[in-house]
């Protein structure tokens, strides 16, 4: 059964249970309280006349009307327990009658009595009344338990009327209760209805729609039939086009070989009969490949502005010509010539710049479809993406070739500065910001029997303590200032001078990228300059300062000289040496300078200096000498020792020496003053006689002399 139907039924029989039980229930429960209210209202009746007739009674008849009263109270005391409020009252009235002993019996027995023994009590309390001739007494009794009876006929009354009440407002809810469930039932049923009603309805509606989908899968099977016998054609056109472009790939983007393979293959699949590739020279097109009736016109001139294909160039975009021979943007003449009553023209795009058209002809109007026209634009993108390739394999070719000349070349530089860095008797390397290295020449393993390793830095490859020598100047260059500094090296023929250059290197942009080593071997030339260094400061023949040198320390002694620390020079002249030369000849001369300068040196101590001013000529500076007794015991001191040489070596002969003294002490005149002081003194020991000394103080003139 259909779901909502059996929604419906259902909703219809909880109604109908709602509509039958309900108010059956309700009336149950209406004509139950009317039955008990009814029931009190006859108790309530028969209670008073029982009364009535006890007090209307005989005293004989009294107890008849007593035992009445006594059935009639029975169910009340049984079930309401009213003798435990009767006991007490009847036994209070007895106490005032003169039958006490049977009162205080009746008391006791009460005391411990059962409920059914104080109804039997009761009983006979009554009974007893009933036979008492005190009709006074039996009156008073007889309105207590009236009191007491009438109390529980007023409630029974009050009951009832409450329980008609109750059963009329029952009564008039039942009554609402039903016209609301009339109501309902009539909206379930009305609801019912319309739910059915629209079940029906959508039935209809569904019925119309299956016949109606039915209907609409029929004309869709018949298009989708058609669409497939398009696609299908579609298709085979797709696959000719894509033989197109397989065929041009073939044709090695050979423009030749791949214009006439593409008018061909227009014949093929489109309605078309001819189709023609037309170029821009100029303001003119050239038919540049044809086919079919247009076959025959390649290398046609037509004017561009004249001509569908040149609008078709100007906009851009495909143009039609349904009826060319009607059509006012057509060059008539030129379309009657080639027989093209109809034609389509796509732009060729070549670098997004229209440089051709690819146009197809017919020579009926109105021969081509917009599946036709969809075609060409597709094989015109296809002729200008080979176009592109041609042109992009053109740029690429131009750019290999620049490219091939560019490695080239840099080879050849690169080869060329190998040889030049490698005939370059030095080490030459280029390094980057991280200090590893990028090139080096072959100097590297020549000169140190080991050469670096690509991308080893200069830490790596000198070692601690070499590099430690050599990181101020890496500090610098990295700093952009180039730097040239004088190193020990060691290398294969063990420690050498070399001269390094620290040089920065730069890119096109002028970021510093590094820099470039440049060491060559200076020890050569270094130790040449140390023998000329020599040479220049010290006297060949004795090993004494020369001249020059001795003025120099001289100079740098009072220069550093603190306070008024004399000191002292002494000029030293070989006596008469002249004639040892004449008569020993000047071999036995150069001997005697040498033993001279010997002697003198055995005199001084190894802080004092002493020079060769020329000739026999000596000088001596004392540093630091103290007072003047110190430089006299000097000078004697050479006297003695230049007495002694024909002593050491009897080939000279013995010699005599003089001495001048300037002893400085305070300020002190400028060197050359100094010794010419000294050589005034030394004159006056040639006058004093020779082989002695004299002094001079440079403010007191002459100072002192002493002979030996
Ligand atoms: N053998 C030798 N003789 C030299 C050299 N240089 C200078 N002489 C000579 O030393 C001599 C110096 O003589 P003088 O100092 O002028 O005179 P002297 O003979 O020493 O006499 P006095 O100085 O007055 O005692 C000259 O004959 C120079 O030719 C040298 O290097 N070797």
């Amino acid at each position: 059964m259909n779901k909502r139907l059996r929604l419906a039924f259902l909703i219809g029989l909880v109604v109908l249970v709602i509509n039958t039980i309900v108010p059956f229930v309700l009336a149950q429960r209406v004509v139950e309280r009317q039955t008990t209210a009814n029931e009190i209202a006859a108790d309530v009746d028969q209670l008073n006349q029982l009364l009535g007739a006890y007090k209307d009674a005989e005293t004989g008849q009294r107890g008849f009307v007593l035992s009445g009263l006594r059935e009639f109270l029975e169910p009340y005391i049984a079930g309401r327990g009213i003798v435990n409020l009767l006991l007490p009252e009847i036994a209070q009235r007895l106490t005032t009658t003169h039958n006490e002993a049977t009162v205080h019996t009746l008391w006791q027995l009460d005391q411990q009595a059962s409920t059914y023994q104080r109804e039997q009590i009761a009983m006979r309390a009554a009974s007893k009344l009933a036979t008492d001739e005190d009709f006074l007494r039996g009156k008073q009794i007889m309105d207590a338990l009236r009191t007491l009876i009438g109390k529980q006929i007023d409630d029974a009354n009050m009951k009832s009327a409450a329980a008609q009440a109750s059963a009329r407002d029952l009564e008039r809810r039942t009554r609402d209760i039903s016209a609301i469930i009339a109501i309902l039932d009539m909206l379930l049923l009305g609801a019912s209805f319309w739910f059915a009603m629209r079940l029906l309805r959508n039935e209809q509606y569904a019925a119309e729609a299956t016949e109606m989908a039915n209907q609409h899968l029929l004309t869709e099977g018949g298009l989708r039939h058609a669409a497939m016998q398009k696609l299908e054609i579609q298709a085979d056109k797709l696959n000719k086009i894509i033989d197109t472009q397989t065929a041009l790939a073939q044709t090695a983007l050979n423009l030749e070989g791949f214009l006439p393979l593409v008018v061909e293959r227009m014949l093929q699949i489109t309605p078309a009969t001819g189709a023609v590739v037309e170029m821009v020279e100029d303001d003119e097109l050239v038919y540049v490949a044809a086919s079919g009736g247009v076959a025959e016109y390649v290398g046609l001139r037509l004017k561009r502005g004249t001509s569908l294909s040149g609008l078709c160039i100007a906009s851009g975009t495909v143009t039609i010509s349904e009826d060319a021979y009607n059509d006012p943007r057509v060059n008539r003449e030129a379309a009657r010539k080639i027989g093209s009553a109809a034609m389509v023209v796509a732009p060729l795009f070549r670098a997004g710049i229209a440089v051709g058209v690819l146009k197809i002809i017919s020579s009926t109007a109105h021969a081509f479809s917009e599946e036709d026209v969809q075609t060409l634009r597709l094989v015109a993108g296809l002729l200008g993406a080979a176009l592109g390739d041609r042109l992009a394999f053109e740029t690429n070719a131009a750019l290999l070739e620049e490219r091939s000349r560019a490695l080239a070349a840099l080879s050849q530089q690169q080869s060329l500065l190998r040889s030049i860095t490698d005939d370059i008797p030095g080490l030459v390397a280029a390094v980057d910001n991280e200090e590893r290295f990028q090139y080096w020449n072959r100097h590297y393993l020549e000169m140190l029997g080991r050469e670096p390793a690509l991308g080893q830095t200069i830490h790596e490859f000198l070692g601690d303590e070499h590099y430690a020598r050599v990181q101020r100047h890496i500090v610098k260059v990295q700093t952009g200032q180039s730097v040239e500094y004088e190193n020990m090296l060691m290398t294969m023929d063990g420690a050498r001078h070399v001269q390094g250059h620290f040089i920065p290197q730069r890119d096109a942009q002028g970021t510093q990228t590094g820099f470039c080593i440049i060491a060559w071997d200076i020890n050569a030339l270094k130790e040449r300059e140390m023998k000329w260094q020599a040479k220049a400061l010290v006297d060949e023949l004795t090993g004494a300062c020369n001249r020059f040198c001795f003025v120099e320390m001289l100079g740098q002694v009072l220069q550093r000289r603190r306070g008024a620390a004399p000191i002292a020079v002494l000029y030293l002249d070989i006596d008469h040496f002249k004639r040892i030369n004449d008569t020993w000849g000047h071999a036995t001369g150069d001997s005697m300078l040498k033993a001279f300068a010997d002697a003198l040196r055995r005199a001084l101590r190894a802080s004092d200096v002493l020079g060769r001013m020329g000739g026999d000529e000596f000088c001596i500076l004392l540093d630091r000498i103290g007072p003047t007794e110190n430089a006299g015991r000097i000078a004697e001191k050479i006297l003695a020792e230049v007495s002694g040489i024909h002593t050491r070596n009897h080939n000279l002969p013995a010699v005599t020496t003089s001495i001048g003294i300037a002893y400085i002490e305070g300020p002190a005149p400028k060197a050359e003053d100094i010794i010419a002081l000294a050589d005034a003194a030394l004159y006056e020991a040639k006058q004093g006689g020779r082989n002695q000394f004299a002094m001079r103080r440079p403010t007191t003139g002459p100072a002192a002399t002493a002979a030996a």
